[in-house]
């Protein structure tokens, strides 16, 4: 694959707890535009590469570079001024604000003028077109003068992608979106992910497989650490090693 086409590029990672190695050597190439999924059974991996590519924790070796940039040993916040934004931490929301008011702090924390946040009325109006245009991106319309602390959890995540997107992020990181959802937000927010393709770039940890084939564009899979298979869902889907990775215990 070209590395021109690529967001984000690991290789090598690896990553030990004392003595036991949860990530070995495990290279990922993201292409820019893609949704990519990172799937495996239990145990597998997945979070622990998430959180190394997201800064989290610090690799045992390897490298990863962001459009190029080597971002190995760089800081979260530093990574996420560059275009790359983690997403799905509830607790990033403020409870406390309506769906209106979390997404015009979002949008204003982008703007960098947050001093302004305690200006007058008309200047915090500003943002309502963006605001609006997120709030419908997401299909928070009807909640949008909402307390985010009343919102049922699927429109909780939804917000939490709204604030996100108020970043305008390259790259989003997305852990388990799926996660807690009935049918319903599962399918909005599947409609969402792939929405966002083109634009953006995805990059999820995701449990449930039928949303992965729906939407991935890419898929790579891990095992004990190590990457198995990658490719389209059809790909991985009729690969052996995987195939037996799956049959020998849940799904993860
Ligand atoms: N901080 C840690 N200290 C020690 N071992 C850890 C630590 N974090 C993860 N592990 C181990 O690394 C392995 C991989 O864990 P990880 O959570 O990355 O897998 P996963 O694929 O995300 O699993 P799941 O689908 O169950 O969430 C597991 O055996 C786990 O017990």
């Amino acid at each position: 694959m070209s590395t021109s086409s690529c967001i984000l590029e690991a290789r090598g990672l690896r990553k030990s707890f004392g003595g036991f190695v949860a990530v070995s050597g495990v290279d990922l190439d993201v292409e820019t535009g893609n949704i990519h999924a990172l799937i495996g059974p239990n145990g597998a991996g997945k979070s622990t590469l998430f959180n190394l590519l997201t800064k989290f924790i610090q690799p045992t070796a390897g490298d990863i570079r962001f459009k190029g940039k080597d971002i190995t040993h760089a800081p979260p916040a530093a990574i996420a001024r560059l275009g790359m934004v983690r997403s799905f931490q509830i607790s990033s929301v403020f409870l406390h604000l309506t769906v209106y008011e979390n997404i015009r702090v979002a949008l204003q924390a982008h703007g960098r003028d947050t001093w302004r946040f305690w200006r007058s009325e008309r200047g915090l109006h500003r943002f309502d077109d963006q605001v609006h245009e997120l709030v419908c991106q997401v299909g928070l319309e009807p909640l949008i003068y909402t307390r985010a602390a009343d919102l049922p959890y699927g429109r909780k995540r939804a917000l939490e992608l709204a604030t996100t997107l108020a970043l305008d992020p390259e790259l989003i990181l997305l852990d388990e979106p799926m996660a807690g959802m009935g049918q319903e937000d599962i399918e909005r927010t599947s409609a969402l992910i792939r929405s966002l393709g083109g634009k953006h770039t995805v990059l999820m940890v995701e449990h449930n497989l039928k949303v992965v084939a729906d939407i991935s564009d890419r898929i790579t899979v891990l095992r004990r650490g190590e990457k198995i298979a990658e490719g389209s869902y059809d790909e991985v889907a009729a690969n052996e090693e995987v195939r037996s990775a799956y049959m020998g215990g849940a799904h993860g």
